[in-house]
């Protein structure tokens, strides 16, 4: 395999870490983590369910001394500064001495977007953005749609896989407020079946589709 073709599988890997733990990492955004040497995965994680600690917390850890060299695959861009004043993971990667990191999506949090490649950068890691960033989109919207709204997404769905929890209101309900509630406890993406609600929310622009 060439070098391109061996970074989308570890990418693809980190992409489905990630899917598993989503719904359960609220109110931050499930990422996934894989770190390789010459090919050889030496440890992978998932965000924790409760959002901490982060992917690369644990990964790395579990990887010990042989990360030094190793490449890190990341579906977001690490965190380069933390609301919970714990150090952030591009501190961490560089300090482990990952040297370099390939990176889907970038963190769309305001607070951090860009922080953690610069940091990286800065620190004389290699760092490549964009890989399959289409799949790991759906990743982190719920925490897109809720920093930019207050509210949590709400998407139909059959059976509510991968969501943070099924919205359940009366069609009459004022669903701005009930939704600016949720965000506020911390939902980033829910689920309702067709049917009243669903018609309500799509009138009202509160269906994402
Ligand atoms: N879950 C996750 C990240 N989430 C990102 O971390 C920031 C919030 O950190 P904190 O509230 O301190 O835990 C925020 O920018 C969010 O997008 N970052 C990562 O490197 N790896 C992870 O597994």
């Amino acid at each position: 395999m060439s070098g391109a073709a061996d970074d989308a599988v570890f990418m693809r890997r980190a992409i489905d870490l990630a899917l598993s733990r989503m719904g359960e990492t609220w109110p931050n955004p499930a990422v996934g983590c894989v770190l390789v040497k010459d090919g050889v995965v030496l440890a992978e994680a998932a965000t924790a369910p409760g959002g901490r600690p982060h992917a690369e917390e644990q990964a790395v850890p579990e990887a010990g001394e042989a990360v030094k060299g190793a490449t890190a695959y990341v579906t977001l861009e690490p965190c380069g500064a933390r609301s919970s004043g714990r150090k952030s993971c591009a501190h961490f990667l560089a300090e482990a001495g990952v040297e370099r990191v390939v990176i889907a999506a970038l963190d769309p949090s305001p607070f951090a977007s860009g922080r953690g490649t610069e940091r990286l950068r800065q620190s004389g890691l290699t760092v490549e953005t964009g890989l399959l960033s289409d799949e790991a989109a759906v990743l982190c919207e719920g925490f897109l749609h809720r920093l930019e709204t207050g509210r949590p997404m709400v998407r139909v769905s059959l059976d509510g896989a991968g969501f943070d929890g099924r919205f359940a209101a009366s069609a009459r309900a004022d669903l701005t407020t009930e939704l600016n509630r949720l965000g506020e406890a911390g939902y980033t993406r829910l689920w309702t079946q067709e049917g009243d609600l669903a018609a309500a929310l799509r009138e009202q622009g509160l269906l994402t589709e």
